[in-house]
Parts: structure tokens; C-alpha cells; sequence
């Protein structure tokens, strides 16, 4: 982003290549802060200096109750968009799945990273797979996605809320609460953790929640500086993918306390395969109904309507 070709009035320091400053609005989690610095190198490899300001948000505080109970996954981000509106950040670094499905007015989503392992990964001290857990075994996860998923697979498992930031999740699996836990893959291997994971689920048996895995960088709308500076950091495949996904959710009511997964996928260059998933998480095998739905997705248009069209068969099916 050079200064552009100006009128000859403009002052000579106009020629020199005058990248500005850029803040990132960031957590102060592990996860959040390894995220913002991968973006933050990122955009320095491209000649921007890049500066964070590390942020407490009240979805970090609010650790006794379920999220879905409080107010949502809104939670995490709001404190970030108030520093963007004042200007004291110019880019926040969100994993997408905690982003809501539509943004406050002002503000958008400037662009998608590529995604890393998008699954959902089990990790225990004592058991190598979820298959291996005694019958009324103790499985820890406060999402009612994982819990409508964990009863299909083992309606015979107890299911107990876990809360908090990656660390504290698996110190309390450490300090015995739990026989084992369900965590997010990508978070795991992106804190060097990996060797925590006993069994990484293949998206058939645990179908991720959308945009699972992948990083969203938030703008405000007139930061169009901004936003040119992002687009060569943006990745077209993830970007439709998630598009899709989270047009399901939009369409289910866009709540992320819904027992709802949707993961997306391109099979070959433009076919793009999507699967969701609704469950009850009342019944005891989690009542799940799943849907397939594919087509040919080039542009962001296709991608929504392909959401929307899985969305029409889980509502067809009784997913209210
Ligand atoms: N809901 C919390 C959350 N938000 C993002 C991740 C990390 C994985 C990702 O980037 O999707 C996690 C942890 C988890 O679900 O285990």
C-alpha cells in the first residue's frame, strides 16, 4: 500500500513507502495471543508494523456458567469491536468460530486465513480412544454441539460441563475431573499441545462446528486501508467454506447455544461437499439428524445458497 501517485504539491516524504502502523485488538489468551502474533508476523513479512493490545473480555471472565446461558459467543469479541470504534486498534483477531454470525453495523469481516486442522480431538491420560472409555465414564465439554455428538457416539458416557481457556481445560482434566475432555484439534496444535491428543474424530463421527479451525480478521467498514493491506493474507477455498457453514447457523438462528454443527469441504476444484448436524440434547442418544448437501461453488453467493439449502433440510427434518 503506497502513498499513491500524488499531485506534484503533495510533500516529497509522500514518494517514500509509507506503510502505517497497524494495532491488533487481541485476547490475552494463549490461543488469542498466539493468533494475533501469527497474523502480526504475517502482515510484518509484508512490510507493516504491526503493534498488539492485549484486551480481557467478559466472555474470559464469566467462567462458573455456560456461555449459551450468559449472553454468547458475542462475549469475546465485543470489548475488541469497542477498541476498533474508538481507534485505539485497527484489526482484530478472532477464531472464527466465536464470531457471530452477523456483526455489529460498522463493522466486517475483512478476511479468512487458511484453516488449520478443522476437527475435534480427544484427550484423556488414561484412554486412547473415546471407544476405549468404560461405560458412565466422565467426558468434559460445556458445547451442546460436542454433547449431541459424544451421546451418539456413546449415549452411555457422562457428559459435565468444562469451561475455560484451553490451559485451565486441561488442568482440570489433569487435576482428575474428568476421565477425559473434547477440544478443538486446530487450538491444540496451534499452542504446540499436540501431543495432548489421544484421537483426532474425523468429521463423519464428530462433524466440527462451523468455521472451526479458522482465524477471521474483523475490520471496521470504512478502514479500507486496512482491508487492502488483509487481502493478501486472505484464502479463497477457507473462505467459502466457512461462508457456507455459517450461512447454516445464520439461517438456524444464528445462536451459537444451538446443538449444531456444519463443516464444509471441496471435493474437487469447485465442488464443494457441506454436512450439518442438529441434535437434542435432551435425548439420550442425542437424537441427532444430519444432512449432506454439494455443489459447484466458485463465489460467495453459491456458498450462501448452499448453506441455506442444508439449513432447508434440517428444518424439513425437525430441527427447530
Ligand atoms: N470455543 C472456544 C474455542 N474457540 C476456538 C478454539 C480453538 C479452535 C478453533 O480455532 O476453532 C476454541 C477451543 C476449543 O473449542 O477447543
Amino acid at each position: 500500500m503506497l502513498a499513491s501517485p500524488a499531485s506534484p504539491a503533495f510533500s516529497p516524504l509522500a514518494e517514500v513507502p509509507n506503510l502505517s502502523k497497524f494495532v491488533i485488538a487481541t485476547r490475552e489468551s494463549r490461543l488469542a495471543l498466539w493468533q494475533a502474533g501469527h497474523v502480526q508476523s504475517l502482515l510484518q513479512a509484508r512490510g507493516h508494523p504491526v503493534g498488539l493490545l492485549g484486551m480481557t473480555t467478559r466472555g474470559d471472565q464469566i467462567l462458573d456458567r455456560s456461555l449459551s446461558k450468559v449472553g454468547g459467543k458475542g462475549l469475546f469479541v465485543k470489548e475488541l469491536e469497542v477498541a476498533l470504534e474508538e481507534g485505539r486498534a485497527d484489526l482484530a483477531v478472532h477464531s472464527l468460530k466465536d464470531v457471530p454470525m452477523d456483526l455489529p453495523e460498522g463493522f466486517q469481516l475483512a478476511c479468512v486465513l487458511e484453516r488449520e486442522d478443522p476437527r475435534d480431538a480427544l484427550v484423556s491420560n488414561r484412554f486412547d480412544r473415546l471407544a476405549d472409555l468404560p461405560a458412565g465414564s466422565v467426558v468434559g465439554t460445556s458445547s451442546l454441539r460436542r454433547v449431541v455428538l459424544l451421546k451418539a457416539l456413546r449415549p452411555d458416557l457422562r457428559i459435565e460441563p468444562l469451561r475455560g481457556n484451553l490451559d485451565t481445560r486441561l488442568r482440570k482434566l489433569d487435576d482428575g475431573a474428568y476421565e477425559a475432555i473434547v477440544l478443538a484439534a486446530a487450538g491444540l496444535k496451534r499452542l504446540g499441545l499436540a501431543g495432548r491428543i489421544r484421537q483426532v474424530f474425523e468429521p463423519q463421527e464428530m462433524l466440527p462446528a462451523a468455521g472451526q479451525g479458522a482465524l477471521g480478521i474483523e475490520v471496521r467498514r470504512e478502514r479500507a486501508d486496512v482491508t487492502r493491506a488483509l487481502a493478501d493474507l486472505a484464502h479463497q477455498p477457507t473462505w467459502l467454506a466457512v461462508a457456507a457453514e455459517r450461512e447454516v447457523s445464520r439461517a438456524m438462528g444464528g445462536s451459537c447455544s444451538m446443538p449444531l454443527a456444519a463443516f464444509a469441504r471441496f471435493k474437487q476444484a469447485n465442488e464443494l461437499e457441506l454436512h450439518a448436524a442438529w441434535g437434542d440434547p435432551e435425548a439420550a442418544d442425542g437424537g441427532l439428524l444430519r444432512v449432506q448437501v454439494s455443489g459447484e461453488v466458485g463465489e460467495l453467493a453459491q456458498a450462501v445458497a448452499l448453506g441455506s439449502a442444508a439449513a432447508a433440510q434440517l428444518r424439513a427434518g425437525g430441527a427447530r
